[in-house]
């Protein structure tokens, strides 16, 4: 049975604004893939990460690939996406930012303009007991080269302008360790001129100093890990004066960076270093279905770990508003939607509120 613990942080009315699709397959979901195509012999410990285990990130880009394999039709993409939204929705998710990276499959022909479409279309299902607000960010996978990325800037400039406000930005993402982000400097220049807002995976690795030099340049508009942007980690003061300056939020995913291992605990986290200074931080849960998370565990952990209270928490979450790509207008809808919640979330409930009396 859930506890009066896990209530409050399920019922906390959350913003997700750093979730992979291929990524955030829940277990339920990946045995009915798993099941569709027997002839790959996929088990499970193949495409998550269990309780109490941790993979390089080398193993976690190979589970990538695996699960890739399974989500290859316009069917078992409808599916995933259909799965992902309402889990979050029933995880208390109030706006979801999703993201995905465009593919060519053989046997699907021009895969990634359908896969784009398939997701626009299902993403428009809601549960009846919850309405969540959603966007999407189409991503780059920095593996695929320059063409490549500007060709996925060229689609997701059109999918902008065609997909009523639902396509808001762009993602960069994939194996850190792969190319260089010199060479995509063009391609997200142009996005960035387009009006695509920028959520770029920044410093997730310690080598990359040279690339978030260069990427702050652009700037992005919001920065995925930030792991070793600060001097303590081999990162700089300069770099953490430029994120600053520039108010740029940092989406930070404490399982991932854990499970993946580039943090070395939940404890050395660089949520710390980052709420501290009072930056703006936004809890995210990467690939929760690689991960074995939820947004809701996410801020448990964060709370367990740094001694938040639940006030803080409710803060955070509450702040994290002010991070989504989507318009002023949806901001101002979302905090009324908290506003009319908070009587009723435990912990931070009005002592008066007749629910929790
Ligand atoms: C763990 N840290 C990470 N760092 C960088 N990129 C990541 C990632 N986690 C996921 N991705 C990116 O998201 C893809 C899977 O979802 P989609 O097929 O796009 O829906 C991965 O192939 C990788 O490119
Ligand atoms: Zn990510």
């Amino acid at each position: 049975m859930e506890d009066e613990n896990e209530a409050f942080y399920r019922d906390l009315p959350k913003v997700e604004l750093h979730a992979h699709l291929n990524g955030s397959v829940s277990v339920p979901t990946m045995e009915r893939l798993i099941a569709r195509k027997p002839h790959l012999n996929v088990q499970h410990s193949m495409t998550a990460i269990h309780k109490g285990q941790r993979r390089t990130l080398d193993e976690c880009f190979h589970m990538f690939r695996i699960i890739h394999q399974l989500i290859d039709s316009e069917e078992d993409l409808f599916m995933v996406t259909k799965d992902v939204v309402k889990e979050y929705a029933l995880d208390g998710v109030k706006y979801l930012e999703l993201r995905s990276t465009p593919r060519e499959e053989k046997h699907t022909g021009p895969y990634w303009v359908m896969l784009i479409w398939s997701i626009l279309a299902a993403i428009c299902y809601r549960t009846a007991e919850v309405l969540l607000e959603k966007r999407f960010l189409v991503a780059i996978d920095r593996r695929n080269g320059p063409e490549v990325a500007m060709e996925t800037v060229k689609m997701a400039e059109d999918f902008m302008l065609s997909s009523d406000g639902l396509v808001v930005g762009l993602d960069l993402s994939g194996d850190p360790t792969v190319g260089h982000c010199r060479d995509l400097m063009p391609a997200l220049q142009k996005a960035r001129s387009a009006g695509l807002k920028l959520a770029l995976h920044l410093s997730e690795v310690p080598t990359q100093r040279e690339e978030t030099e260069l990427l702050l340049t652009l700037p992005p508009d919001r920065i995925g890990h930030g792991t070793f942007l600060h001097p303590e980690v081999g990162g700089s003061q300069a770099l953490v004066d430029a994120v600053r300056q520039g108010n740029i939020p940092l989406e930070l995913c404490l399982t991932s960076n854990v499970k993946g291992q580039t943090v070395p605990s939940y404890e050395k986290h660089h949520f710390q270093y980052w709420y501290r200074l009072g930056h703006p931080c936004v809890l995210c849960a990467d690939d929760k279905g690689v991960f074995g998370t939820d947004l809701s565990q996410e801020y448990q952990l964060a709370a367990s770990t740094f001694g938040l209270s639940q006030e803080a928490v409710w803060t955070l979450s509450e702040q994290a508003i002010g991070c989504i790509f989507a318009p002023e207008s949806v901001k101002q809808e979302l905090k009324q939607k908290w506003a009319d919640l908070r009587p009723f979330v435990n912990g931070v409930s009005n002592a008066e509120d007749p629910l929790f009396v």
